[in-house]
């Protein structure tokens, strides 16, 4: 039998491990120094040429701070042309008039912003730099002079679980698209006794469930898999069908797409599931990315949710979760073990 691959829907690509900010969660650990050896401009024009052979994702030029990268407008740019649907993730305090018309003209079609409170103290003391939520915001505010459009990312722990509601708020009355939150993960300078309890992710969850019915702009849960067997526990007791008519996009994807519909790469080539799970795939600059893709080791034991273990391995839920690698990775040093931070046991219904 000849495996079908499907291509990747969302590549994110730390276009450098550089950054102006040093927040204390950061996956990647960034600082303002640069590593050695990043992509050359030509060398990230050849990557986006390999992708385009396999598909049409969406590709996320993030980091580090990708705005730090003076060619970043040149790798957007072509990466539009090829074809591609070009987004970009920032902090947003570099945000002037200038570079916002600069990423329009190459051709991006929208910005993520992190925001992890709605308040300033919250925000600064996740960043690493007092006054960083009063860029962001300057930030924002010539996002919405340009009517460019934008979402929101705040990485819930700890540190900001209980302002979530007022930063959804906030977040819809400075005009964001879509309201995206990401979940801690203990990797870099992400440290676990920051990470909120598994009772506190189940309640934040359900929470998530009962403002996505209402709210007008879209709302996304990452790295929380387990919302995707919340979605059908609550389903379930309201008597719905889960369609894309009553939950969208949601009804379509599936809990985590590391290796299955996404991938990251970093500023050096290195190619991962995600970009919190330090998987090995494989290096863009020693193998085809098609061959990476559809080959590497890591790739193929993702996909396969019968090599899923421990509690994760025998759950009813596991085609539409299969819990976070990257936590379970943390935790074991084992990405196929079970999501540690999950309540649920397995044939309760
Ligand atoms: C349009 C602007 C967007 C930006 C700038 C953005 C940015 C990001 C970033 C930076 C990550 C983290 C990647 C990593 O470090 O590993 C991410 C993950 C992800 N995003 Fe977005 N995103 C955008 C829109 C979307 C949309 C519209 C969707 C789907 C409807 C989406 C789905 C995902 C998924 C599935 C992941 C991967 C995490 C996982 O494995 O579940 N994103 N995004
Ligand atoms: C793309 C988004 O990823 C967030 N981000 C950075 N590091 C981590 C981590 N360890 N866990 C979860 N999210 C993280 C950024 O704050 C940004 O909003
Ligand atoms: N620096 C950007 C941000 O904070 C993108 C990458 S974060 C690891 O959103
Ligand atoms: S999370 Fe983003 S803004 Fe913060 S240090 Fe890391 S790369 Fe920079």
């Amino acid at each position: 039998m000849i495996a079908i691959t499907n291509p990747p829907r969302l590549i994110a690509w730390e276009l450098t491990a550089g950054c102006n900010l040093n927040c204390v969660h950061c996956r990647g650990a960034s600082t303002s120094s640069v590593p050695e050896g990043e992509l050359t401009t030509e060398e990230a024009k050849h990557f986006i040429d390999e992708v385009v052979e396999l598909g049409k994702p969406i590709l996320i030029l993030s980091g580090g701070e990708p705005l730090t990268r003076p060619d970043v407008f040149e790798i957007a740019r072509y990466g539009t042309d090829a074809g591609l649907r070009v987004v970009l993730a920032t902090n947003g305090t570099l945000l002037t008039p200038e570079i916002v018309k600069k990423l329009r003209d190459a051709g991006v079609q929208r910005l993520s912003i992190s925001l992890d409170g709605a308040l300033a103290k919250t925000h600064d003391e996740f960043r690493g730099m007092p006054g960083a939520f009063d860029r962001t915001l300057a930030g924002i505010e010539v996002l919405r002079k340009a009517d460019f459009p934008f979402q929101i990312n705040t990485t819930i722990s700890k540190r900001n679980l209980e302002e979530i509601p007022k930063t959804f708020e906030l977040a819809k009355e400075l005009g964001a698209v879509a309201y995206h939150v990401f979940f801690l993960v203990p990797t870099g300078r992400g440290e676990e006794s920051d990470e909120v309890s598994p009772a506190d992710y189940e309640r934040i969850l359900h929470w998530f469930y009962d403002m996505q019915k209402g709210s007008e702009i879209q709302l996304k849960a990452t790295c929380a898999p387990h919302y995707f067997r919340i979605m059908r526990q609550r389903a379930k007791k309201e008597g719905i069908e889960i369609s894309v008519k009553t939950h969208g996009y949601e009804a379509m994807t599936k809990g985590c797409l590391g290796g299955t519909g996404f991938c990251f790469v970093s500023s050096v080539g290195q190619v991962y599931p995600c970009g919190y799970l330090p998987a090995l795939a494989g290096n863009i600059r020693e193998q085809p990315f098609k061959d990476v893709w559809e080959n590497s080791e890591v790739f193929r034991k993702l996909r396969d949710p019968e090599e899923l273990k421990g509690k994760c391995g025998i759950c009813e839920y596991k085609k539409v979760c299969a819990g976070c690698r990257a936590r379970a990775y943390a935790a074991t040093g084992d990405y196929l073990e079970e999501e540690p931070y999950c309540i649920y046991r397995p044939g309760k219904k």
